[in-house]
């Protein structure tokens, strides 16, 4: 399955105030993305101009180099999963999976109804007898058994409890060896699935503030421990993402390698991408 995704001087407006403010870059295939940043900086705009859901203000997207993609092709190679409301309340879960399966071409109905086996559903319940949870935990298995080249989850696990949403990441894991494709992901909880990222997008006020391999970002950046004097010194022309001072020890984040901060003597260990996401939003202004 093929399918880059080139976003060119992307831009969204409402009324006087941008979403989206002329943001470029390119999304390779088959890799899983985390589309990371607070409140209101531009994800779910992102990923509803993607899906063909809303209209871009300015700029446009490629797939694959082809824009304007028709809509039966659209369709086809993306699959959206939103937090909530991703289907119609009336009618049974049973049904729902004939609707997606109708729609794409790589559908799996196997691992549709091994999903809903895993996660307890009735194909009889109708959507609207289902808990928060339990509609998300729909949501996910017919975004996963789309087995669309696309599939973009925009927070996808609200009401599902940590075991089930552990499930759901095994899951996704599990299925993206075996069916390498394009995954999107937007969370807010990203300690939990920061290690699944093979790349991260942080976005700002409607801004890219940084697109950057995982793996890069897991070994640019360190946490130090160690007596303050040794920290302090170690961080000399450094910057310093954040610090904390207890007793005579100090531990800070900043740029670096493991090796230097060793040598320093030093105790090391990665910047949860969490930590880096709250750095990274928050500097503008500041
Ligand atoms: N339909 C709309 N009408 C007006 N403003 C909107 C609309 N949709 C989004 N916005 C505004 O666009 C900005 C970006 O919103 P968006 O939903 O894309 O952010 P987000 O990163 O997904 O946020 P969250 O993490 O809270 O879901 C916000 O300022 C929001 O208020």
């Amino acid at each position: 399955m093929l399918m880059k995704i080139e976003v060119n001087n992307l831009s969204k407006k409402y009324g006087d105030k941008y979403a989206l403010n002329n943001v470029s870059f390119t999304l390779e295939k088959n890799k899983i993305y985390g589309l990371l940043g607070r409140n209101g900086a531009g994800k779910t705009t992102f990923m509803d101009i993607l899906s063909g859901q809303t209209m871009a203000t300015s700029g446009d997207i490629k797939l694959d180099g082809e824009s304007p993609f028709d809509k039966q092709k659209l369709t086809e190679s993306i699959c959206l999963v939103k937090e909530s409301n991703n289907f119609p309340k009336e009618i049974t879960i049973k049904n729902v999976l004939k609707i997606f399966s109708f729609f794409y071409p790589h559908w799996d109905q196997d691992f549709a109804e091994q999903l809903l086996g895993e996660f307890n559903l009735s194909k009889k319940l109708k959507v609207k007898t289902l808990s928060k949870g339990m509609e998300s935990a729909l949501g996910i298995t017919v975004g996963l058994a789309s087995r669309a080249p696309i599939t973009i989850f925009d927070e996808p696990y609200i009401g599902m409890d940590a075991p089930s949403r552990k499930r759901f990441y095994d899951f996704l894991l599990e299925d993206y060896q075996e069916n390498p494709r394009t995954f999107i992901f937007s969370t807010h909880l990203i300690d939990e699935v920061s290690l699944m990222f093979e790349e991260v997008l942080i976005l700002r006020e409607g801004t890219l503030a940084l697109q950057e391999d995982s793996e890069i970002l897991r070994e640019k950046t360190v946490a130090v421990t160690g007596p303050t004097a040794k920290v302090d010194a170690y961080l000399q022309g450094k910057e310093v993402i954040e610090r904390k001072d207890l007793a005579g020890n100090s531990m800070a984040y900043t740029y670096g390698t493991k090796e230097e901060a060793v040598s320093a003597g030093l105790q090391v260990e990665g910047v949860p991408i969490q930590e880096l996401m709250i750095h990274l939003t928050e500097r503008k202004g500041a």
